[in-house]
């Protein structure tokens, strides 16, 4: 079974580098002071599994984010092909809402070893107007909510959203699981992300882990900021 005991600090670092020295090294200086780390793309597509089951190996949950998005009996294959390579399923997987219902419910079917999936809403990089461009009509909210609404009736564990729309979906899925990126620091750089929120405001509105990857691996002392981050958090 996935290791889960995040809930004591909901912060999972966002490791995004392609060099696994410098991802074990990381992982390594931040144990102590994160609940878990999320792993994406640019690390997966470097290593693969083999890079995931390093990190693992340092003990802590992982968020594996390769945001499944295609046809339902692709996505589950791929799934199912990462479990039978993999040596332990990782914490939390993520899949594209807008692959649509029955895609998210065979991911939800081939991960049922254990891993919580999430469905990814609408992108903290997007914004009002870069929603327009796409040609979506609404605003951000009124899509993360009916993203929301179904990802809910696909049997999804939670969602992924900012931390401008976490409050009013948390009201209405009330034990869904709500993982929110775009998390920033007070003073941080805010960098391509657009839809934005300081860690404290995030978990006040009923964030259930934040993801938070530049603003501590970027920093001069990545553990001096993770743990002001982690204190900040216990103090609330
Ligand atoms: O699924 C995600 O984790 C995700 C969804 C989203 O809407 N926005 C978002 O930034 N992310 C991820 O969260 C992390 C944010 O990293 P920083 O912007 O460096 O804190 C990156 O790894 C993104 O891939």
């Amino acid at each position: 079974m996935p290791n889960t005991d995040f809930l004591s600090n909901p912060v999972f670092v966002a490791l995004d580098t392609p060099d696994l020295k410098k991802a074990e090294k990381l992982a390594t200086i931040l144990r102590p002071h994160v609940g878990g780390i999320k792993l994406g793309l640019e690390f997966f597509m470097a290593h693969g599994h083999y890079g995931v089951e390093k990190i693992a190996d340092q003990g802590l949950p992982i968020f594996l984010d390769l945001k499944f998005h295609d046809i339902p009996n692709t996505v589950a294959s791929a799934i199912e092909a990462l479990f039978q390579a993999i040596k332990s399923p990782p914490a939390i997987l993520t899949v594209h809402t807008e692959g649509g219902e029955a895609m998210m419910r065979a991911a939800k079917k081939a991960a049922d070893k254990g891993s919580k999936v999430v469905g990814v809403t609408i992108l903290t990089s997007l914004d009002q107007s870069d929603l327009g461009v796409i040609g979506m009509t609404g605003t951000p909210e009124s899509q993360v909510e009916k993203l929301a609404r179904l990802a809910r009736r696909s049997g999804l564990d939670g969602i992924v959203c900012s931390g401008e729309e976490v409050e009013q979906v948390h009201e209405e899925w009330r034990d869904g699981f709500f993982v929110v990126p775009g998390i920033r620091p007070a003073d941080s750089v805010v960098g391509d992300q657009k839809r934005v929120c300081t860690p404290a405001d995030a978990l006040d509105r009923g964030a259930s882990i934040l993801v938070i990857g530049r603003p501590i691996t970027r920093a001069d002392e990545p553990a001096e900021v993770a743990s002001a981050i982690a204190r900040q958090l216990r103090r609330k």
